[in-house]
């Protein structure tokens, strides 16, 4: 078969189910939110600026990376900020070929203005109202749900868990934490998720990615995570020879079908993984784990979810048939109800990869 080229990839349909919103804005509009409040940047000029965040965010440390967050954290501090950095990532990814996508943020961070937690709510939901219904529009319908994060440093996950689920029948579909991982171990909120599960609520927890199966093993068999934030350090849990052998925690893993939300451009510059030809997602697929492809953070790794999978066939050789299953892994995993993602498989998903591959 055809090497798939990137235009291929653009094409195809695609679901993502970890981005972050105040990790995912245009350059251009960062340099204009910017001018607009005052606050200094390390250079005005866009193209600069989307090279800055790239070279400062692949620090080979989470911490290092994340302290690029504080310029766009600082120009989402507004109704008419959030409202245009969302409704702008539901057409970046639009225009990118997703169809469905789980993006989220953390609300406590952009109260540094005076608006409240329900204000930045409201304001980043209107914006993927409308991102979603110009993109649907111009011939490019993407669903987007949202998920509200609680940084893990803090202390209000209780609060973001109940603002995430008063928010539920309009457009929150889920609850994270995320933040500095080693040091801060997902028991610190375990009160917020028992109170999600009471609530039949769904969350994700970053766990695994710069600290290893401890963290993991709280964030599922203490926390109840439905999903994996990263958890690509699940491979320190696998011994490889000529059989790969799964540890207890590994099977588990693998046994529930608990999605791995792997993000490979993001892990080579925090050094979670050395590079993308030798990226865990490779045996962990092979292992057939539930592995979905993800952004991260579409600024700091200067990608897009087809770039992501462009690196991967690169790397991989993966075909359309491998393209599929992680888009469906995906959908599969999302927090939409079962009717509505299946909808999107039969309806959307499976008739384009059918085409390609007959
Ligand atoms: O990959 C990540 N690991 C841990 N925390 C992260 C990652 N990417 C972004 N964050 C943090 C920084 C953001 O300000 C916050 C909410 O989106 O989540
Ligand atoms: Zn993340």
């Amino acid at each position: 078969m055809a090497v798939i080229g990137y235009e291929d990839i653009v094409r195809v349909p695609k679901a993502l189910l970890h981005d972050h919103l105040d990790g995912g804005l245009r350059p251009g509009t960062v340099v204009e939110l910017a001018e607009a409040v005052g606050h200094p940047l390390p250079t005005t000029d866009p193209d600069e600026l989307g090279r800055w965040f790239v070279a400062a965010a692949d620090s080979g440390s989470l911490e290092r990376y994340l302290e690029t967050f504080a310029h766009t954290v600082a120009v989402m501090q507004t109704v008419e900020g959030l409202h245009r950095v969302a409704a702008e990532c539901a057409l970046d990814l639009a225009h990118d070929g997703v169809v469905y996508a789980e993006v989220r943020f953390a609300p406590e961070q952009h109260l540094e203005r005076g608006l409240s937690l329900d204000e930045v709510v409201e304001a980043v939901l209107a914006g993927f109202a409308e991102g979603s219904a110009a993109a649907a529009a111009a011939g490019r319908p993407i669903r987007i749900g949202t998920l509200l994060t609680a940084m893990r440093h803090a202390a209000r996950s209780q609060e973001i868990a109940e603002l995430a689920v008063r928010h539920r029948d309009v457009g929150v579909v889920g609850f994270d934490i995320a933040g500095a991982e080693a040091g801060f171990p997902p028991t610190r909120h375990l009160d917020a998720f028992e109170y999600l599960q009471r609530e039949n609520f769904h969350f994700t927890i970053h766990a695994g990615e710069a600290f290893g199966l401890p963290s993991i093993w709280q964030a599922i068999q203490w926390c109840g995570a439905d999903r994996l934030g990263h958890g690509v350090r699940i491979v320190d849990d696998i011994t490889t020879g000529a059989e790969p052998v799964l540890g207890r925690l590994a099977a588990y893993v693998r046994d529930k079908r608990i999605p791995l939300e792997l993000c490979p451009s993001s892990n080579v510059q925090t050094g979670a993984a050395p590079s993308i030809v030798e990226h865990p997602i490779g045996l962990l697929r092979d292992l057939r784990f539930r592995v979905t492809v993800n952004t991260d953070n579409r600024l700091m790794s200067g990608t897009s979810m087809s770039r992501e999978m462009a690196l991967l066939v690169e790397a991989f050789g993966y075909g359309y048939a491998e393209l599929q299953w992680f888009t469906i892994n995906a959908m599969k995993s999302a927090f939409i109800p079962f009717d509505e993602r299946l909808a999107i498989i039969n309806e959307v998903i499976k008739p384009a990869y059918a085409k390609l591959l007959s």
